[in-house]
């Protein structure tokens, strides 16, 4: 408070180290937009629901990283989404601008791990027990990330089954051709030589390896130049896939640090089966090309 506390238009004290509030700033907000109905805080400042009794301190910080992490994977399947879209259109540019923005928001991701790695084991198995079966291995965004991406398995849509909202949206996604689907479509529109059985694959199979794809990807990265844009965006889906695959080691790393090797509460093996998920790889021929340069 400034030495005048009656001065609400803050036209004097100057040494109060308070700043004064200009005449023109809106505090009358009745029936007008606001910060809170905009962004719908009521709702999202009240879905933090800690299990534990009595309530333990680490639970809202276990809360609060999953539900950044929800919206964040929200964010990157409506980035993932509109890039697939534009590539349809043949727009590559404004497709990458996309990417871009996916890369950003992947680094994001992985660097809140070191907020989770507060959590000590000690603190965690005082309140893992009222998680119950509840996993992330339930995370319908999560699932559709992955199947936007390659990684598709029609048995995971089982786990959605009570849920009809989350089992639309996975069906969607898992119907829906995969971001590397619709660069080799562009790719082959734009007089590349990837062959028909990739682009008449079936999309809800996940993206297995194709030798014959290979000398596209090669003459891309043999001929930079020629085909400057293909080359950037091939980079861009390595990068990609390099952030997607240092998420899951953090998690990975995470999981270790706090659980060792207990199995999962979703009754999976725990780290055993997370480990499984680094030799998955949802653009191989673009690694294998790396293998070839130059030989
Ligand atoms: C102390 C913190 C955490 C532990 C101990 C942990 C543990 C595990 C374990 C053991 C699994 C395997 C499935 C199971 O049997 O439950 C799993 C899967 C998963 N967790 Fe976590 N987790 C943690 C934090 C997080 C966070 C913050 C997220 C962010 C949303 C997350 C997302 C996932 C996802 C998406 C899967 C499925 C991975 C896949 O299918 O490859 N986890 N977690
Ligand atoms: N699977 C974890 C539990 C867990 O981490 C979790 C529990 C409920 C909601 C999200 C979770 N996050 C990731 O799996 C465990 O086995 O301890």
């Amino acid at each position: 408070m400034g030495t005048d506390s009656t001065d609400t238009a803050g036209t004097t004290d100057p040494t109060g180290n308070e700043r004064p509030l200009e005449d023109t700033i809106v505090t009358d907000l009745t029936g007008r937009m606001t910060y809170g109905s905009y962004l719908g805080l009521d709702e999202l400042l009240n879905a933090q629901h800690p299990v534990s009794s009595p309530e333990h301190h680490d639970e809202m910080l276990f809360i609060i990283q999953h539900q950044t992490t929800e919206l964040w994977l929200k964010q990157l399947l409506h980035e993932l989404s509109s890039a697939r879209t534009l590539l349809a259109s043949d727009d590559l540019r404004e497709a990458l601008k996309r990417v871009a923005r996916v890369k950003r928001i992947q680094d994001v991701m992985t660097q809140q791990w070191s907020v989770l790695a507060t959590l000590t084991p000690t603190e965690y198995a005082q309140f893992r027990g009222a998680l119950g079966n509840s996993s992330g291995f339930q995370s319908v965004q999560y699932r559709a990330v992955e199947f936007a991406l390659g990684n598709k398995n029609e048995r995971m849509l089982q786990v959605f089954r009570d849920h009809p909202t989350n089992l639309a949206l996975l069906k969607t996604e898992f119907e829906r051709p995969t971001l590397y689907d619709e660069f080799l479509r562009f790719a082959s529109r734009r007089g590349l030589p990837i062959p028909t059985e990739i682009l008449e694959r079936d999309v809800r199979e996940p993206y297995r390896p194709h030798p014959s794809l290979v000398p596209a990807i090669r003459e891309i990265y043999e001929n930079p130049q020629t085909h400057w844009d293909l080359y950037e965006a091939c980079e861009d889906l390595v990068d990609l896939e390099d952030n997607f695959q240092f998420w899951r080691f953090r998690h990975l790393k995470t999981v270790t640090r706090t659980i060792g090797m207990k199995p999962g509460t979703g009754g999976s093996s725990g780290v055993g089966f997370l480990q499984r998920a680094l030799e998955l790889t949802f653009f191989p021929e673009l690694y294998t090309v790396r293998t070839e340069i130059g030989a």
